[in-house]
């Protein structure tokens, strides 16, 4: 019988999420290359390769390739006849291995779970509790999988309960096309299909710790119905025209990956789960042996690619002098440079600033004449002036735009994917721009940083408002001041794109 000591598993849960938090596997840098070497669109071009730079930066010095390290999702398999040494159980353990991971001293990574999540949705400081799936299985052997998943990507998590005469391949295509850019394309989408409602779920989770292997699938010839379905999907769902973070472009997903299991003659159940650009999952076995132990990649796996950073191509920007009138003259895709001060703020602090203004309070920081960028940063290291630090959902921060931009001086804001049409008319309404930089290049964002202090809100912690100094920071002008959309002309300009070539 396999004695597994208790430190060896804490210790092995330990690692292998530090490992993740700056080590992308293999077979999604390989796909990434594949749909950065084929993609038409200069815009979705361009993110590609700031992900696959980053990600290459990121592996080289061991820090997270996304400020948002995720919550940690643990499915542990417990052999039969394994014995754990432990007085805990095995969430315990789990949990005990993700605190310090998390809190690990050389590599932070970011803390991002709430507690009481109706309520006063407090940080737990250690991004604990992990999600944890227990199961028995045959064997002396512990085997765990682990994901550390980003909150932006499983915010698009769907579920439909459908007939069985429905077409699940409609509805996933009508869904992948309704949910924006907020998961980080270009990445996957894993889908349940069966069992229950609940089961469902569960598989298209777990269909993400499949390997990647469309390119070699669609090389091959499908073998299976399911196979035929997964190119069907990975061709109408690329034929949308998303491209890489919403811009427009050939490649939304590398795969789609799909478990299936029986189910009720009356029912459908269909889950739907997609995994941005920072698909972070590892699983490794315990046999009583010892901790467990990984290998890093070679660099050699990832393509060298010079990014286009001169002021030639790029409109440069002094924040601290930055004007209505200046903000009126950006177009929608112009690339900026932005130099100077900027203010961030995201979901919890844009709460309690409304929360605020409605009691008639005063705000502890003034956004008169500022840009704010939607940002939760990973705490610094060393010389870093912050820790990896790229942008959130913007559209989350919708609801708030009005008020923000009415009644707080602001004039500019920066994070990912689209806005909806509330926030798109309020900045039209105020002359005011929304800018972007890439979801998951945190890395690669936060060179330009280069002062970081907190000015407000500390409580909440990477939620607090804290002033950036930068330095030539790379964004993309998403919507401009007349209210022009780059989400909408460019999605829409290589859908038409690419019906005509398949035409
Ligand atoms: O929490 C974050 O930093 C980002 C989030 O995962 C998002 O994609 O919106």
């Amino acid at each position: 019988m396999a004695v597994i000591r208790e430190d060896d598993f804490v210790a092995s849960v330990a690692d292998a999420l530090q490992f993740i938090s700056y080590y992308h596997p293999a077979d999604y840098i390989r796909h990434l290359t594949a749909a950065y070497e084929r993609e038409e669109s200069t815009a979705a071009k361009e993110a590609i390769a700031q992900i696959l730079v980053n990600s290459r930066m990121a592996a080289i010095g061991h820090r997270p390739m996304c400020q948002d390290t995720g919550v940690v999702n643990a499915f542990v398999a417990v052999g039969l006849e394994a014995r754990v040494e432990t007085k805990a159980c095995i969430e315990d353990l789990v949990n005990e291995g993700a605190r310090r991971a998390y809190l690990d001293a050389g590599n932070p990574l970011r803390a991002s779970i709430v507690a009481d999540p109706l309520f006063s949705r407090g940080n737990t400081r250690d991004n604990t509790p992990a999600v944890v799936h227990t199961s028995v299985v045959p064997g002396d052997r512990v085997t765990i999988t682990l994901m550390a998943k980003g909150g932006g990507s499983e915010n698009k998590a769907r579920f439909a309960m459908l007939n069985p005469s429905d077409s699940v391949a409609d509805w996933v295509v009508r869904t992948v096309e309704a949910l924006g850019a907020g998961w980080c394309p270009p990445g996957m989408i894993g889908l349940g299909v069966g069992g229950s409602a609940d089961m469902a779920m569960l598989m298209a989770k777990q269909a993400l710790f499949e390997p990647i292997d469309m390119q070699d699938l669609l090389q091959r010839g499908p073998a299976s119905k399911e196979e035929e379905l997964r190119i069907e999907l990975y061709r109408r769902i690329n034929a949308l025209g998303i491209g890489a973070q919403g811009l427009g472009g050939l490649t939304t997903v590398v795969d789609v990956k799909l478990r299936t299991h029986p189910t009720h003659a009356a029912s459908m159940p269909v889950g739907l789960i997609p995994q941005c650009a920072a698909n972070r999952h590892i699983t490794f076995t315990l046999d009583g042996d010892g901790p467990a132990t990984f290998t890093p990649p070679a660099l050699a796996d990832w393509p060298q690619i010079a990014l286009d950073r001169t002021a030639d191509t790029a409109r440069r920007v002094d924040l601290d002098t930055l004007t209505r009138a200046e903000i009126a003259r950006w177009r929608p895709g112009e690339k900026l440079l932005l130099s100077g001060r900027l203010l961030t703020g995201r979901d919890a602090a844009h709460k309690r600033i409304a929360d605020m203004k409605a009691r008639g309070e005063p705000l502890p920081v003034d956004f008169t004449g500022r840009v704010i960028y939607y940002v939760g940063p990973v705490d610094a290291v060393g010389d870093e002036a912050v820790g990896p630090a790229g942008p959130t959902t913007a559209t989350r921060m919708d609801k708030f735009t009005e008020m923000m931009l009415a009644e707080t001086g602001l004039i500019a804001m920066i994070g990912k994917a689209e806005r909806g049409q509330e926030a798109i008319d309020a900045i039209a309404r105020h002359r005011a721009a929304y800018l972007i930089a890439v979801g998951g290049s945190a890395v690669l964002v936060s060179q330009a940083i280069r002062q970081a202090r907190r000015v407000a809100f500390e409580d909440l912690g990477m939620e607090a408002i804290y002033e950036f100094t930068v330095e030539d920071m790379p964004v993309t002008v998403a919507v401009d001041a007349a209210g022009q959309s780059v989400h909408r002309l460019g999605p829409a300009e290589w859908r038409r794109r690419i019906a005509a070539a398949a035409d």
